[in-house]
């Protein structure tokens, strides 16, 4: 780093990736709207920070070192906003659908939802719908197992009263999950959580340790399924189980240069 910069990364931070240096495998999980990219209004306009990008690109060339992105989007959106080269292994809809390199020697994952999951589904977008058209400035998502109900582009007080409405019409439906998360809400017919995405990935790779790095509520379940030796990040403000902190994704190339440097 330029010695005239002030370092994004506490001194703390810094000895806690420096303790990393030498664990083999070492697994480096990103997560990506809040980290990876900034928060933009469309989720299709999402991208990666350049220098975020190419920092995962040179980790994922070094010895020891596996670098994957976990995120809540679904395998197509999250191919589409990240062009290849990408981290190694691609987990995506909260850890439901996976696709991983070669060498890891297992099968990619899909979602395949039952006729009982596909009714909920479709259920669940038509309500959600008829919220959105009610709502002006909301918006859905589409995915495999979930739909989105985005409020960024609301007026505040519009956003709020849409997101309650679709809580008192959801929340009681059995086979439900919803997930808040920043200026959306999302039902999901699966269960799954990045917190059993990490473990999985545990076993799969053999990891000696884990970095984690996320934004938000969802991301905590992946901080509270870290053990000793790993290392939680979180970026921004907000309660977290994460062990460390970030100010926001432009800090992020910093950190992954960081172990960059501590590797090669
Ligand atoms: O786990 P992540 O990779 O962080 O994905 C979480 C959700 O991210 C997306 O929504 C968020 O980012 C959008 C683009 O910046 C923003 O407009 C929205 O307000 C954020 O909540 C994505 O659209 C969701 O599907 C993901 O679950």
């Amino acid at each position: 780093m330029d010695g005239s910069l002030v370092s994004a990364l506490s001194p703390e931070l810094r000895r806690a990736l420096t303790g990393l240096s030498g664990t083999s495998p070492l697994v480096i999980a990103l997560d990506f709207d809040g980290t990876m990219s900034p928060l933009v209004d469309r989720p299709e306009d999402a991208r990666p920070l350049p220098a975020s990008a190419a920092a995962a690109q040179l980790l994922a060339g070094l010895p020891g070192v596996i670098t994957a992105l976990i995120s809540g989007r679904d395998l197509r959106s999250l191919e589409a906003v990240y062009p290849a080269p990408r981290p190694q292994v691609l987990i995506g809809s909260h850890g439901a659908e996976r696709v991983l390199p070669e060498f890891l020697n297992t099968d990619a994952q899909h979602i395949d939802l039952d006729a009982q999951q596909e009714q909920l589904l479709q259920d669940t977008t038509q309500i959600l719908g008829e919220i959105s058209d009610a709502f002006d400035g909301t918006s859905l998502e589409y995915k495999p197992a979930s739909t989105v109900l985005h409020i960024r582009q609301a007026d505040p007080v519009t956003g709020q009263a849409a997101l309650d409405e679709a809580y008192r019409q959801l929340q009681a439906v059995s086979g439900l999950r919803l997930l808040a998360g920043k200026a959306v809400l999302e039902a999901s017919v699966l269960k799954t959580t990045k917190g059993q995405a990490l473990q999985w990935l545990r076993t799969v790779t053999g990891a000696q340790s884990l970095i984690f790095v996320g934004d938000d509520v969802t991301d905590e379940d992946g901080f509270n399924a870290l053990g000793e030796g790993d290392l939680g990040i979180k970026v921004g403000a907000g309660q977290t189980a994460a062990h460390f902190r970030i100010d926001a994704p432009a800090d992020l190339p910093e950190l992954l240069e960081y172990l960059v440097e501590l590797r090669s």
